[in-house]
């Protein structure tokens, strides 16, 4: 599943983020490139122990634990601390698939990348090309989001960064393990979740309504590995 989740953050934190990230230690993003994705790798990164990545990324986490749509459709168990990048004068980041297991520095914790995430932290017309491209079963998806919107998809799918021929494009990236490892599992759980919620708002505490809540729960308890 490939969803867009709009409004993470608002114009105002966006514009805090970015000031506090344009005084980091910007390097090469090959930092965090496994062997294969490091050849096609053009881009800057902040480190993952830049203090200011962890309080911007802290900042992003603290949204996304009151984001319901991203609860439900990602049903997180583990999350990456958040990393940053920035693409510019024709830098971009060719085809590959993001490594399987992560490893969390601070903590030595494992993550699986069950998804993978992009949260757009410029507007698309302050940066020629740049779009995040995502091949899936259904074929090519380009995706170029207003700044404080994130893109959520499995992290198995080839993906790119097309070059970014002007202005910069600037991002955070993160993945993470969901309690639900099967995507089909997962997006079966988030559409029967959008539409019980779209059934209280029109017809109230229907009777029926405990049944299918009732389902999605006993699913849940099936498939979660906690
Ligand atoms: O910048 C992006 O949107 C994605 C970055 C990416 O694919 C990666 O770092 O693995
Ligand atoms: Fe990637």
């Amino acid at each position: 599943m490939l969803l867009h989740i709009p409004n993470v953050l608002d114009t105002e934190t966006v514009q805090h983020c970015r000031a506090r990230l344009a005084s980091g230690c910007w390097q090469d993003g090959r930092i965090t490139a496994g062997s294969q994705s490091a050849q096609v790798k053009r881009n800057l990164q902040l480190p993952d122990q830049d203090p200011i990545a962890r309080e911007v990324g802290d900042l992003i986490l603290t949204a996304l634990k009151h984001n319901g749509l991203f609860f439900s459709a990602a049903l997180p168990k583990r999350i990456f601390p958040p990393l940053f990048n920035r693409y510019e004068g024709g830098m971009d980041f060719g085809n590959h698939v993001d490594n399987a297991i992560r490893t969390i520095n601070s903590t030595g914790e494992l993550v699986r990348t069950d998804l993978s995430c992009t949260l757009f932290l410029a507007d698309p017309d302050e940066y020629e090309g740049g779009e995040l491209v995502i091949e899936d079963t259904y074929g090519l998806h380009s995706v170029k989001l207003p700044a404080g919107d994130m893109i959520l998809y499995p992290s198995t799918s080839l993906h790119r960064v097309e070059p970014v021929t002007q202005g910069a494009r600037l991002a955070s990236f993160f993945w993470l393990q969901s309690m639900v490892r099967s995507d089909q599992h997962r997006s079966m759980l988030f559409d029967l979740d959008m539409a019980i919620v779209s059934l209280r708002n029109r017809l109230g505490d229907a009777e029926e309504l405990i049944s299918l809540t009732s389902h999605y729960h006993n699913l849940l308890r099936l498939w979660a590995e906690i």
